[in-house]
């Protein structure tokens, strides 16, 4: 007890509590959209403008003079996607009027044309890249989706599925004209089982309303992301979204029971099944999981939620090197076994990016590293002796040279801030250049100072966090503006890098259209054309997310 006491901050001792909720993304994004919302279809011909002017849009009704000009009064425009990156549009049909009228008669009044609308779903909300979709749906029934891709399908129509668009990757915004089908009404929670926890619900539900919603019946939800609060369900599962507590409940390819989903021809395909064991033939669902929406559109989702844990305590701790960041892993391990649920680890420079742009104090000594430790466990006096077992030892070997622990809502809140909150303090610092990698943990740091060595004052800054626990770096790259040499700085040398140690390009962000065309650092040639195989068999026009996941074919 002697050596806790050296913590800048007091023990606060065995509260039981609900799990922590967290600022969210969403929170800032919406604070920030709606001046970039007024775009100025009237202002004066812009290079995107023009370039817009130039497709084949000049019809009457709706469609006419609605192009997504590039410039928002007063926010620095985002280039459109297609003058960004070397694309070319596909041979799809053009959204006509009697499309339209089409849609209209499938989802009446839920066809929306309106270009503010319009702006705020062709971008990403990392503010980096620009589609220029003409028209967002917004059904509510799984029948309603079947018959839109019907018509899209027939129509040679494509279309860019759409759930709380907060991917990293691109991948849930148009490239060019693709019509955005968005999940945001399909929000329904169908069936929560009490004694299994297995929640069956659409997949438009937003993935912080279920979390209270399983809350308020004694569960969790088994996934928890920085986006919680815009983030839908259907969107996680399409990205076989990671985040905060894969350490403790894994892979969504193992909480997700079933799924329903519409496929490119208005087919649906219904294996919303809720069993635990399910041994008949191939697991297709599996196929839908991570597919990014380029094989279908996932519309329900049946998931196995955990129970919600009695206690839960996190500690945030400073360390002098990466190698005790290292040795505290190891060392949490071993004594704290089956109650670690979350290892986070963050550097220097996150930190200060934290108090810079967000104004978040640090709560202990400033420290070259800071890691998060997170215990969930159903006995609040056992988790805080084994907690405490944990803060001695780590102390007093000087792994850790600082911290504080928090057991109260709030307090496990403000850490958890700390770590959540990196992505939205970077982008607030500039363009930010974004890598997700898989790595032996080892090496992590390694990749980290070699490009600060390597980028030299080109970059503003150059960060290293993420889920330690995982084996996920999150490694991040700022600069003042987007900047096509620093580009080639990092790439494709990030990837080369992560390659050499059989690593993976993208941990659990997907790859979207950003990083379509680096998945042949992860995986061989004859698993890429395995892909394309299936991408023919389920979408044989390749109407569904064109663009995004796989790489260009040679
Ligand atoms: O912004 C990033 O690069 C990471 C976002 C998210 O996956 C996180 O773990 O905070
Ligand atoms: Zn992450």
């Amino acid at each position: 007890m002697f050596l806790i006491h050296k913590f800048n901050t007091f023990l606060c001792r065995a509260a039981t509590m609900v799990p922590c909720q967290v600022p969210r993304w969403s929170t800032w994004i919406f604070r920030a959209s709606p001046q970039w919302q007024r775009t100025a279809c009237a202002l004066g011909a812009s290079m995107g403008q023009q370039r817009w002017l130039s497709l084949p849009w000049r019809v009457s009704g709706p469609l006419a003079f609605r192009g997504c000009s590039s410039t928002a009064l007063g926010v620095p425009r985002v280039m459109p996607t297609s003058e960004r990156y070397p694309v070319q549009r596909l041979p799809f049909s053009v959204v006509s009027e009697e499309d339209l009228a089409a849609f209209e008669r499938i989802i009446p009044g839920r066809v929306i044309t309106d270009p503010e609308e319009l702006e705020v779903a062709n971008v990403d909300w990392l503010r980096t890249i620009r589609g220029c979709s003409k028209v967002m749906l917004r059904p509510r029934t799984t029948e309603e989706v079947s018959r839109i891709l019907r018509h899209c399908h027939q129509r040679n129509l494509a279309v860019n599925p759409q759930g709380g668009n907060t991917g990293m990757v691109g991948g849930s915004v148009p490239v060019f004209d693709e019509i955005i089908l968005s999940t945001a009404l399909m929000n329904q929670v169908i069936s929560f089982h009490d004694v299994s926890g297995i929640l069956v619900c659409q997949a438009g539900c937003v993935l912080e309303e279920l979390n209270r919603y399983v809350q308020e019946r004694g569960f969790i939800m088994p996934l928890d992301l920085g986006a919680k609060g815009s983030c839908h369900i259907g969107g996680n599962v399409a990205t076989n979204a990671g985040g905060l507590r894969f350490l403790r409940y894994g892979s969504l390819r193992g909480t997700v029971l079933g799924l329903e989903v519409v496929l490119a021809n208005g087919t649906v395909l219904d294996c919303l099944t809720s069993l635990r064991k399910d041994n008949t033939g191939y697991d297709l669902k599996q196929l839908f999981i991570g597919s990014e929406g380029t094989l279908g559109v996932i519309t329900a989702v049946s998931i196995l939620c955990p129970p919600m844990p009695k206690a839960v305590n996190v500690a945030f701790l400073g360390c002098p090197g990466f190698a005790e960041v290292l040795q505290a892993f190891s060392t949490c391990k071993g004594m704290l076994g089956e109650i670690l649920s979350a290892f986070e680890f963050m550097d220097a420079e996150c930190m200060q990016l934290v108090g810079q742009h967000l104004h978040l104090a640090r709560p202990v000594q400033e420290s070259p590293f800071y890691i998060l430790v997170e215990t969930s466990g159903s006995s609040a006096e056992h988790d805080s002796a084994k907690l405490d077992g944990f803060l001695e030892q780590a102390l007093g070997s000087g792994l850790v040279t600082d911290g504080t622990v928090g057991t109260d809502h709030s307090k496990i809140q403000s850490l958890w801030a700390l770590r959540e909150r990196i992505t939205e303090a970077l982008s607030h610092d500039g363009y930010v250049f974004k890598y997700d990698i898989s790595l032996p943990v080892e090496r992590f740091y390694d990749l980290v100072m070699d490009l600060r060595g390597r980028l030299g004052l080109r970059a503003k800054h150059v960060v290293g966090y993420g889920h330690l626990g995982d084996g996920n770096l999150h490694l991040n790259v700022t600069a003042e503006a987007f900047s096509a040499a620093l580009l080639d700085a990092l790439e494709p040398y990030v990837y080369t890098w992560t390659a050499a140690q059989r690593g993976s390009v993208s941990a659990e962000h997907g790859l979207g259209f950003k990083k379509k065309d680096v998945l042949g650092y992860s995986k061989p040639p004859t698993a890429v054309q395995l892909m394309w195989q299936l991408k023919a068999l389920l979408d044989p026009q390749g109407i569904l997310n064109p663009y995004k996941m796989l790489p260009a074919r040679a």
